[in-house]
């Protein structure tokens, strides 16, 4: 990890830059694959997973009898793991539904908005290099509090050709049974375009790697909507004396470890808490299980020194982290000018991977920078908003005037005609 001390302000973009694969390569090979996808359906599907999953798939869609024996082979203690976390993620979800609420705009026009849920959606599960079991509760839970009828499922297969016992467990907790051993690019083209097996749906929502991320940001093109740009994970530490350098570290690798193109970033006005937490960093990374990938992900990482609290509020803005931990003396006014987050973990007891899995927020969140204008995953990402208005005769007599003129304004003499013609009738009939 990269110390970096005092940088000037204009080089902050340049420093803050993610680490990635050169896009017009990406592009290119997502385009290709979703092409063949488009063209070829199943049979692309399936060549794919044996280009790049290494296996051959026989049948993409998980059968009942592979969904129903899963459960077996997971622990009671997993189990009641998972159920605390849906609970929690539910109790959060749950307050996010508005009501619908009528408003008079004038005497007799009535206006109102209600969510509406988007009847068929996708969710990409992760599982490339580790099964994201979590993320079926982000994504579906929303889903089903939304009302969303149909809900599929696309997740890579592994090396024997199944899905983790642990994907098919929560997928048939939350009522999910169309399941397919489809990943990467190629899954969001099947459920962009539809194949023989995967059905074509509205929205597609899931994190992923560059590929997935990349497929998802060029099926909108074709008119399928996205939940937002999810791709690897990252997390930003602002750290002062009051912060505990060992748990800094923790949190650094839990996002590093995710993949080699995850990246951390540690602000801190204190130089030695830097030194402290990158000895921890080096000493906890050695006994970790999926050390290549968080190593790799340290080398795109920076630790960056500022003179001050202003200073590091205004880098970590500029950054705008899918993840952000503030473990300083005074969390809460710090993270009341932070206008940039995908979402905020405040002191020092609230580690990031409790958000991952199980305190109830979602975990499906805006990466590389996009926290500066999206929002992650939320019951509302599931519906659209459909606005109403009924207006009486005297409604009609009270606002008609307004839109004439404003119709003839604009040269749309049809559209006054509209009102014109109601309120000629009104006047004959009284
Ligand atoms: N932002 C978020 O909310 C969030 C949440 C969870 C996970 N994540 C991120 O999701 C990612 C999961 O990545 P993953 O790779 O483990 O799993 P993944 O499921 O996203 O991707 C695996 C698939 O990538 C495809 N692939 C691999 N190499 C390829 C190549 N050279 N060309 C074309 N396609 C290729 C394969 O089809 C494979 O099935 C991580 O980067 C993690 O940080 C992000
Ligand atoms: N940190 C990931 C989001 O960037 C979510 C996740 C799932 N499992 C573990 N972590
Ligand atoms: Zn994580």
């Amino acid at each position: 990890m990269q110390i970096i001390k005092h940088p000037k302000k204009s080089e902050w973009s340049r420093l803050l830059k993610r680490p990635a694969i050169d896009s017009s390569s990406l592009e290119a090979s997502v385009t290709n694959i979703l092409h063949q996808v488009k063209a070829s359906g199943d049979e692309a599907l399936k060549r794919f997973a044996t280009i790049y999953d290494k296996v051959s798939v026989a049948e993409l869609l998980v059968s009942k009898e592979e969904i129903d024996a899963a459960s077996s082979t997971i622990s009671s203690e997993l189990k009641d793991a998972i159920a605390l976390a849906k609970k929690n993620i539910e109790t959060f979800h749950a307050k996010q539904v508005g009501t619908v609420e009528k408003v008079e705009t004038m005497p007799g026009v009535v206006c109102w908005r209600k969510s509406v849920a988007i009847e068929k959606v996708g969710l990409y599960i992760p599982g490339g290099t580790a099964p994201l079991f979590s993320t079926i509760l982000m994504l579906s839970i929303p889903a089903k509090i939304a009302g969303c009828k149909e809900i599929i499922l696309c997740t890579p297969p592994g090396k024997d050709g199944k899905i983790n016992a642990a994907i098919l467990y929560t997928a048939k907790l939350v009522g999910i049974t169309k399941i397919f051993k489809t990943g990467g690019a190629q899954a969001i083209a099947a459920m962009a375009y539809g194949t023989e097996s995967v059905p074509q749906v509205y929205k597609i929502f899931g994190p992923g790697n560059q590929y997935v991320t990349c497929a998802k940001q060029l099926v909108q093109k074709d008119g399928v909507a996205i939940d937002m740009p999810a791709g690897p994970s990252e997390v930003c530490v602002m750290a002062d004396d009051a912060a505990n350098p060992s748990f800094v570290a923790a949190d650094l690798l839990s996002q590093a470890e995710h993949g080699v193109d995850s990246q951390v970033l540690l602000v801190s006005n204190s130089e030695a808490m830097i030194n402290d937490v990158l000895i921890e960093t080096a000493k906890q990374l050695e006994q970790l299980p999926r050390k290549e990938f968080a190593a790799k992900a340290l080398e795109n990482s920076k630790a960056i020194l500022l003179h001050t609290t202003t200073e590091m509020i205004e880098l970590v803005n500029e950054y705008a982290a899918e993840h952000l931990i503030i473990s300083c003396k005074d969390d809460e006014v710090i993270a009341e000018q932070i206008i940039n987050a995908g979402s905020i973990f405040l002191g020092n007891y609230s580690p990031e991977s409790v958000g991952d899995y199980a305190s109830g927020t979602n975990h499906t969140l805006p990466t590389n920078g996009y926290a500066k204008a999206y929002s992650g995953v939320s019951v509302d990402s599931f519906v659209k908003k459909i606005t109403y208005q009924k207006l009486t005769k005297e409604g009609l007599q009270h606002i008609g005037k307004a839109v004439e003129l404003m119709a003839e304004a604009e040269g749309l003499e049809a559209h006054a005609n509209a009102v014109k013609k109601r309120i000629q009738d009104i006047g004959k009939r009284s």
